[in-house]
C-alpha cells in the first residue's frame, strides 16, 4: 500500500519514501508512507485558505451528508480499517475494530451537530434594538494527531472541525500514515469540495511552525506530548492564535475496602494495560485501602501475570505490542529509573519471545511505598502500573490528587457517599466510578485539567467552543 498526502483535492506525488512498520511483526511492513517537504504543507494551507470561505458558508444539509457519508463508509469497513490499524499500530484486532466503529460513530454524531447548531435572539437593553447570537466558523484549522489513536482522535478533531465549516490540516503522527491516509480518501470520495480537508504526511518538526506562522491558521488542535504541546501554547500565545491541547495524564484508580474484588481487578486489568497501556486515560496509579489490600494486591498480581501478550491479529491476544522499538526502549527506561527511585517491580517488565520478531513486553506492575516517587509522577505511556497502599479513603484521595496531570480518575466502592464525594472532590476532567478510568463515549466532552489539558474540551456539543467563534449582532428596529 502507499500512503500519500492529499492537498487541495489531489494526491501528492513525490517525498521521501519510508516503510511503515507492524510492530507485531517487523518482517511484515504496512505500507510505505511519502514524507511531505514544506512546499506542499505551505500548499495545503493555500488550498484550504481557498476552500474555507465556501465551506463556511456551506449549509447545514451539505455538511449533514458529507459527515453521514463517511460515518457510514468507515462503519461498513470497520473490519478492514480496524485490521490496518492493528497492524501499524499494534493494539488488538477487537480494540483496533472497536476504535474504527468509534471514529465512524464520532461522524455520524457530528453530522447531526452541523443540523442542530443554532444561536439565540434576546432583547436589547435599549428599547427597539434586538441583539442575535451566533456561532461563526474559524476559517482554516491545523490538527495535529498522535500514534495511540490512529483514526479516532483524527476523527474526533476533523469532524467537528468540517461540521461547524471550517476547512481543515491533518497532520497525524509519522508512526500511523495508514489509517490517516484511509481516512483520507474516505473524506476525497465523500462530495467534500476540494481542498475543504488536506492530509500532510511530514513531520511535525516541518508542519508544526508552518501552522504556527500562517496567519490564515486561525486555531491548532494538539494530542501528544507535553513537550509539543508547551511550546506550541508558547508559540500561539505569542500569535494570539487559539489553541486546544490534550497531553499527558497519570491517573489514578482509588479502591476502596468495600469495592467488589472482581470488579476492582478488572477495571485495573484493562484502564492500566489494555490497548498496551498506550493511553492518556490509561489507570497507571492503582491506590488501594489497607482493608483489602494484601487480596486487592495478590488478585491484581495473578490476573496480570496472566495477560496474553502476542501479536495484535491473533487471536487470544489480549495485549498487543509496543507502538516501536524507541517506545519499547523508553518504557524499559521508565521502569530502570522507578526501581533506582525505590519503586519495588511487583511482576512483569520482561521482553517476551513470539513466533514473530515484535516489541513485546510483559506488563508491569511496581509498588510504590512513598509518595513523589517518579513512578508516580512521569507518564510512561507503556504497559506499566504502580501499586500504592493507603489507610483509608481521605489518604486514597489526597493522593489521586497529588499529580500535575487532571485527565481522568477512577474509584472502585460500592459505598455511594464515596462514590459521590469522589466525582465531586477528584481534581479530573473525567472521573469513572467502578469502571476504567480509560474508555470513554463518543458524545460527551473529552479533557482534563492542570497539565493535562488546555483550551476547550474536545467531543460532544462541547466541541463547537474550540470550532467556532460568537458573534454578536444589535439591530435598531
Ligand atoms: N495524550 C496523548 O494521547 C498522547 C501522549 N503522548 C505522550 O507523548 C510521548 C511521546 O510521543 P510522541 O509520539 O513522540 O509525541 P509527540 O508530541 O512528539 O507527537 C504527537 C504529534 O505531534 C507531532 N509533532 C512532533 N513535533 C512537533 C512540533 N514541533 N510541532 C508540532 N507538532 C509536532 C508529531 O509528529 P511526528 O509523528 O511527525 O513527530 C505527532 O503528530 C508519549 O510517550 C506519551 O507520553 C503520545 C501520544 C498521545
Ligand atoms: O480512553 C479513551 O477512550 C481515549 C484515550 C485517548 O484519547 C488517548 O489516549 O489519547
Amino acid at each position: 500500500m502507499q500512503f500519500r498526502s492529499l492537498i487541495g483535492g489531489r494526491w501528492w506525488e513525490g517525498g521521501r519514501a519510508t516503510v511503515n512498520e507492524n510492530p507485531s511483526d517487523l518482517d511484515d511492513p504496512v505500507g510505505t508512507a511519502y514524507e511531505a517537504d514544506a512546499e506542499a504543507v505551505h500548499a495545503a494551507v493555500n488550498a484550504a485558505a481557498a476552500a474555507a470561505p465556501a465551506w463556511g458558508l456551506s449549509g447545514p444539509q451539505q455538511r449533514f451528508d458529507v459527515l453521514d457519508r463517511v460515518g457510514s463508509e468507515i462503519l461498513a469497513r470497520r473490519e478492514e480499517l480496524g485490521r490496518l490499524l492493528a497492524r501499524e499500530e499494534g493494539k488488538t484486532l477487537p480494540e483496533a475494530i472497536g476504535e474504527v466503529g468509534r471514529a465512524g460513530q464520532i461522524f455520524k454524531f457530528f453530522a447531526g451537530e452541523a443540523l442542530r447548531q443554532g444561536g439565540q435572539v434576546l432583547d436589547s437593553v435599549r428599547p427597539g434594538v434586538g441583539v442575535e447570537v451566533r456561532r461563526e466558523p474559524l476559517g482554516v484549522v491545523g490538527l495535529i494527531t498522535p500514534w495511540n489513536f490512529p483514526i479516532a482522535i483524527p476523527a474526533w478533531k476533523v469532524a467537528p472541525a468540517l461540521a461547524f465549516g471550517n476547512a481543515v490540516v491533518l497532520k497525524p503522527a509519522e508512526r500511523v500514515p495508514g489509517s490517516a491516509w484511509a481516512l483520507a480518501d474516505i473524506l476525497h470520495r465523500s462530495g467534500l469540495p476540494e481542498g475543504v480537508f488536506n492530509l500532510v504526511l511530514a513531520r511535525g518538526s516541518v508542519v508544526g511552525p508552518i501552522l504556527v506562522e500562517r496567519p490564515e491558521v486561525a486555531a491548532i488542535s494538539f494530542t501528544g506530548s507535553e513537550g509539543v504541546g508547551r511550546r506550541l501554547a508558547a508559540d500561539c500565545g505569542l500569535r494570539l492564535k487559539k489553541l486546544q491541547l490534550e497531553m499527558g495524564g497519570k491517573n489514578p484508580l482509588l479502591v476502596l475496602d468495600d469495592a467488589d474484588l472482581d470488579q476492582a481487578v478488572n477495571c485495573a486489568i484493562q484502564g492500566a494495560f489494555y490497548s498496551t497501556g498506550q493511553r492518556c486515560t490509561a489507570s497507571s496509579r492503582i491506590i488501594v485501602t489497607a482493608g483489602i489490600a494484601e487480596r486487592f494486591a495478590a488478585a491484581l498480581r495473578a490476573a496480570t501475570e496472566k495477560l496474553v501478550v502476542g501479536h495484535a491479529l491473533e487471536a487470544g491476544t489480549q495485549i498487543g505490542p509496543v507502538v516501536d522499538g524507541v517506545q519499547l526502549e523508553s518504557v524499559e527506561r521508565e521502569l530502570e529509573l522507578a526501581r533506582q527511585d525505590g519503586a519495588r517491580l511487583i511482576c512483569g517488565g520482561q521482553r517476551v519471545a513470539r513466533a514473530t520478531q515484535g516489541h513485546f513486553l510483559q506488563p508491569a506492575l511496581l509498588e510504590v511505598t512513598r509518595p513523589g516517587t517518579r513512578a508516580d509522577r512521569v507518564e510512561v505511556f507503556g504497559p506499566v502500573a504502580t501499586l500504592a497502599v493507603v489507610k483509608d479513603y481521605e489518604a486514597g484521595l489526597a493522593l489521586a490528587n497529588d499529580t500535575e496531570f487532571g485527565l481522568a480518575a477512577g474509584i472502585c466502592t460500592t459505598s455511594l457517599k464515596h462514590a459521590q464525594h469522589f466525582k465531586r472532590h477528584a481534581q479530573a476532567g473525567m472521573v469513572m466510578v467502578n469502571l476504567p478510568t480509560a474508555g470513554v463515549d463518543y458524545h460527551v466532552p473529552f479533557g482534563g485539567r492542570k497539565g493535562s489539558s488546555f483550551g476547550p474540551r474536545e467531543q460532544g456539543a462541547a466541541a463547537a467552543e474550540f470550532y467556532t467563534t460568537v458573534k454578536t449582532a444589535y439591530q435598531c428596529a
